[in-house]
């Protein structure tokens, strides 16, 4: 098993109905893309603004295909750096904001009593899709005071924030407009509340330069196998588990083969055994098994597939130490992601109760100090964790549709499929 140096684009078409932005962007393979923003909604009265690639379109080509225009608008170009191309799209200067998806505004719902000094509203029936264009709604707004600009809330097409230069004028333009319709606007009655622009230390960490391979993340028992199946194999893989039967957690599917895994104990239930691993994975175990890089005898009992459908990753763990003994082998199908590692070096972890994984989760208000690394998975790839990566660094694999490798966006794929194989402690096996 050799390291290599690659890289997979996934591609993807622009959805009807979703407000978007284009950029043009230029992939590690030096082909051209196109980087579609899409406004998304992230739950909790948030608004998410995404990216994906589309591989080898034009920038220049007509927007027949189903790009819409007007996602967002912004007085003076001063808040998104937008310009229009003339054909009907949006272009986003991308030396201006050359990480576009953490730039991006992102608003929330203001605490009680904050209301007020916020300068930005979430209108709702409002927007393209109810015959609103943006220029027209923030003409509307403006005789409150300086609008700075006017961005889609959602895919919907019908919700919009509205972000005055002055939170009186917001607050203005609220008690005037809310629930009565609007005559600038042909007599719609708009429902407006409050919005606020949520900081960048709020919206999370800052995402960490992302290593294609494993060697460059310096993580000790860490190791990433590229094209450790081929296509061909892939695809049976994926054919075999779809035709088993998947458990639903909430938010992606599981398959348990050897042992299954307890979600609530975060352990292997020794008294299911559900027999050897199926026949489909015996290659896989083999070429393993064959590999120079690993001298011992594995005898690999326990499978998890997991299919994480777009957005969804998983939570910083380790895995559980007492369920598994010390390598872990994790193989991506079907679709890529970025795994992040995180190593505590003061403060603590502890496990939570609700465990979405087959882990131990940490609780990160407990922890002070933190080192990040990141790296690109590929499907095909095999990710082995062991020594001080399996024991001492959390994994994680953020919850995104699009992941930022170097300047690259990378949309995950309709779905991603993992099969991870570990071996049960000998002793929890001896208790069955
Ligand atoms: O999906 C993956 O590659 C990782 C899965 C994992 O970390 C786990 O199940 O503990
Ligand atoms: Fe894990």
């Amino acid at each position: 098993m050799k390291e290599s140096r690659s890289m997979e684009v996934g591609s993807g078409s622009a959805a009807q109905g979703s407000q978007q932005v284009i950029v043009q962007q230029t992939a590690l393979d030096g082909d051209k893309h196109k980087a579609v923003m899409v406004v998304d909604e992230d739950g909790n009265d948030e608004t998410n603004i995404l990216a994906r690639v589309e591989r080898n379109i034009s920038v220049n080509q007509p927007s027949s295909h189903s790009i819409n225009t007007g996602a967002l608008w912004s007085r003076g170009h001063q808040c998104l750096g937008t310009r229009n191309t003339g054909n009907d799209e949006m272009e986003l200067d991308s030396a201006a904001y050359p990480c576009f998806d953490m730039v991006m505004p992102r608003f929330a719902r203001p605490k009680e009593g904050d209301s007020e000094s916020s300068p930005n509203l979430y209108v709702a029936n409002c927007g393209p899709a109810v015959g609103l264009q943006f220029d027209t709604i923030a003409s509307a707004f403006s005789s409150f005071g300086e609008v700075k600009g006017v961005y889609a809330a959602d895919e919907s097409g019908a919700r919009v924030i509205v972000s005055f230069l002055e939170p009186a004028s917001a607050h203005s333009a609220f008690i005037a407009l809310n629930g009565r319709p609007c005559p600038h606007l042909g007599g719609r009655s708009l429902h407006i509340r409050h919005s606020i622009l949520q900081p960048p230390s709020s919206r999370g960490m800052a995402s960490v330069p992302v290593s294609l391979n494993a060697s460059d993340l310096n993580i000790p028992g860490l190791y990433l196998f590229h094209d450790f199946i081929s296509a061909v194999e892939e695809e049976q893989l994926l054919q075999a588990v779809d035709t088993g039967s998947w458990i639903s957690l909430s938010k992606r599917r599981v398959q348990h083969y050897g042992y299954k895994f307890c979600y609530d104990t975060r352990n292997v239930d020794t008294k299911q055994h559900l027999g050897a691993l199926p026949s489909f994975v015996s290659f896989i175990l083999e070429r393993i098994s064959l590999s120079p890089d690993i001298p011992e005898k594995l005898d690999l009992d326990q499978l998890t597939v997991n299919e994480y459908p777009p957005g969804v990753g998983l939570s910083p763990h380790i895995d559980t130490h007492s369920a598994f003994e010390g390598l872990i082998f994790s193989l991506s199908l079907a679709g890529p992601c970025i795994m992040e590692f995180r190593r505590y070096t003061a403060g603590s972890w502890v496990p939570k109760t609700a465990s979405i994984s087959d882990t131990e989760v940490e609780n990160p208000n407990s922890c002070s100090e933190v080192s990040r690394k990141a790296i690109y998975l590929p499907p095909r790839s095999m990710l082995l964790l062991s020594g001080e990566a399996r024991c001492a660094w959390h994994h994680y694999i953020p919850h995104h549709k699009i992941d930022k490798v170097n300047e690259t966006m990378i949309r995950r794929g309709s779905r991603r499929v993992s099969f991870t194989f570990r071996k049960v402690c000998k002793i929890q096996a001896l208790e069955k």
